[in-house]
């Protein structure tokens, strides 16, 4: 309406300077004041407004007469925003401010470097300029972490792994991510329920711990060494860590990262939120000579552990020299150094099957803080496999049998990976894989009874030889020293005998 009073009004040299000075006038009565925020900003996208599309898309009610449904990719859930032109209000902390989703045409003559879409969209906040100051400094950064959230909750977890090597991809990226959909929770998981309980509540504490952290002048980093047998779940819990805590996951495998640099690399491109894994580590690379470079091999005792004791600079045995040239120094670096930090909230989990040949300058406390044991199936875990495979709850099962099953469970030594192959054959005929089932335990366990107490049997063998061998080498040294006194004796008359 200004503007076509003015066409009409004024000369068009006055215009411009009188479609100012309205503004002004106006802009001094309104009580309100305005925020663009546009979907491209120069060139640049701006984080803001699909962060703002996104909030939105969370406090849109329903009854909202005309919205916009979008699915992003790698998504599992439909996100809704407003429609072109469309209004919402909002309050916040009692607050109320206004929302305008504002969609015009791009003018064809724009130039740009790069292909810009054809229509300019942007939201418009209407605020009171009383609590203008309220926005500015909270409620925008209301908005962003809301979004940053609602991205994780919608979006499914991804799996990335290192497996290209070094080699980047076209983004510079050098991880590669799949969706990733493991089942495995802690529901299923088959273990101790108070050492379940126990890992959970550590998993929550350090997810909600972030005040703590900073209190405590800690990097808000946790790690879990998960150790035990093959086919006890080590895996399996890690996917049911991610699961429970909405985390992504890298894979890194180590033997495919040539240098303790572009292991630093691979750290610097993870991001927040995420469980960092390295499967196997004792086979991963030779972790029992930390300074295997900078000292120049195992020395003597004192030397391998002052270099325990000094860290050493990153890139000082860094092994740029090519070839795989990762170290033990490297990965504690990795881990703990300085660069662990340049994110946040990150957990590292390390398995194995022998926690004996990890080097104890990896297992010091702080640096994993949690060492779990995945065992041989027990019965509480016993109990949890036939309620999820069979759906059998501890009543529906005989007594006489559960007796049974707990006698012989802890001797038979079978991990749960054995005994759900063994009910997931005969999930058909649930009484019978029951029964297959303890039969296969009784029938471990009297083979292990026998299989101990043949070692135990040539353990006392040996145990004899070692003593029969001792008592003649005792023997043989009193004859010797007998001898050498007699012959020292004649040494003696014969100087004697010479003087
Ligand atoms: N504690 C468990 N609870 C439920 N299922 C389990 C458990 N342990 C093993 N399984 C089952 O056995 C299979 C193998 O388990 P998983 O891969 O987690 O073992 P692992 O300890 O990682 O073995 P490895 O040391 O060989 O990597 C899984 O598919 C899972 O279904
Ligand atoms: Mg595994």
């Amino acid at each position: 309406f200004c503007q076509s009073l003015l066409h009409t009004v004024f000369p068009p040299e006055l215009r411009f300077a009188s479609l100012k000075f309205f503004h002004r006038v106006f802009s001094y009565f309104s009580s309100y004041c305005y925020y663009d925020i546009t979907e491209i900003d120069g060139v640049n996208t701006n984080e803001l407004y699909n962060a703002v599309q996104l909030y939105l898309s969370s406090s849109a009610s329903i009854s909202g007469t005309r919205l916009s449904l979008t699915r992003g990719l790698n998504s599992s859930s439909i996100t809704y925003g407003l429609s072109n032109n469309d209004r919402l209000i909002d309050s916040y902390r009692g607050v109320t401010v206004e929302w305008e989703h504002v969609v015009t045409q791009r003018q064809s003559q724009t130039f740009s470097w790069r292909p810009l879409p054809e229509e300019k969209r942007g939201f418009t906040l209407r605020v009171r300029k009383k609590n203008k100051q309220l926005v500015l400094s909270s409620y925008l950064d209301f908005v962003m972490e809301k979004a940053n959230e609602l991205r994780r909750k919608n979006q499914d977890r991804l799996l990335y792994t290192n497996s290209r090597g070094g080699s980047l991809d076209s983004r510079g990226h050098p991880w590669e991510s799949v969706p990733f959909k493991h089942p495995s929770t802690f529901d299923t998981l088959a273990m101790d329920p108070s050492k379940k309980a126990e890992i959970m509540a550590d998993l929550l504490d350090f997810a909600n711990g972030e005040s703590f952290y900073q209190k405590t002048g800690r990097a808000w980093k946790r790690g879990y060494l998960l150790y035990g047998p093959p086919g006890t779940g080590k895996s399996s819990m890690i996917a049911a860590m991610a699961n429970y805590l909405g985390y992504d996951i890298y894979d890194l495998e180590l033997t495919e990262v040539n240098t303790n640099s572009e292991l630093r690399k691979l750290l610097m491109k993870t991001s927040s939120k995420s469980i960092i894994v390295i499967e196997d580590i004792d086979c991963s690379i030779n972790l029992t000579n930390r300074n295997k470079n900078a000292g120049g091999g195992s020395g003597s005792a004192a030397a391998k552990k002052n270099s325990y004791d000094v860290a050493s600079p990153p890139g000082a045995n860094g092994g740029e020299d090519g070839g795989n040239t990762i170290t033990l120094s490297g990965l504690l670096n990795f881990t703990d150094g300085l660069w662990s930090c340049c994110g946040s909230e990150r957990i590292f989990v390390f398995t194995t099957n022998h926690i004996e040949k990890l080097d104890p300058a990896l297992l010091r406390s702080g640096r994993m803080d949690m060492h779990i044991h995945m065992s041989y199936c027990s019965f509480p875990s016993l109990k949890i496999l036939l309620k999820n495979y069979l759906g059998f709850e501890e009543s529906d099962l005989q007594k006489g049998i559960l007796e049974e099953m707990e006698r012989v469970i802890h001797v038979a030594e079978m991990t749960p990976a054995d005994i759900s192959e063994v009910l997931i054959k005969n999930r058909r005929d649930k009484n019978k894989a029951v029964d297959e089932l303890l039969e296969i335990l009784k029938i471990r366990a009297e083979k292990n009874i026998i299989k101990s107490s043949s070692r135990q049997k040539n353990a006392n063998e040996i145990e004899d030889e070692e003593q029969e061998k001792r008592a003649l080498d005792n023997l043989q040294e009193s004859c010797n020293n007998n001898k050498c006194e007699e012959k020292e004796g004649h040494n003696i008359e014969d100087d004697g005998k010479m003087q």
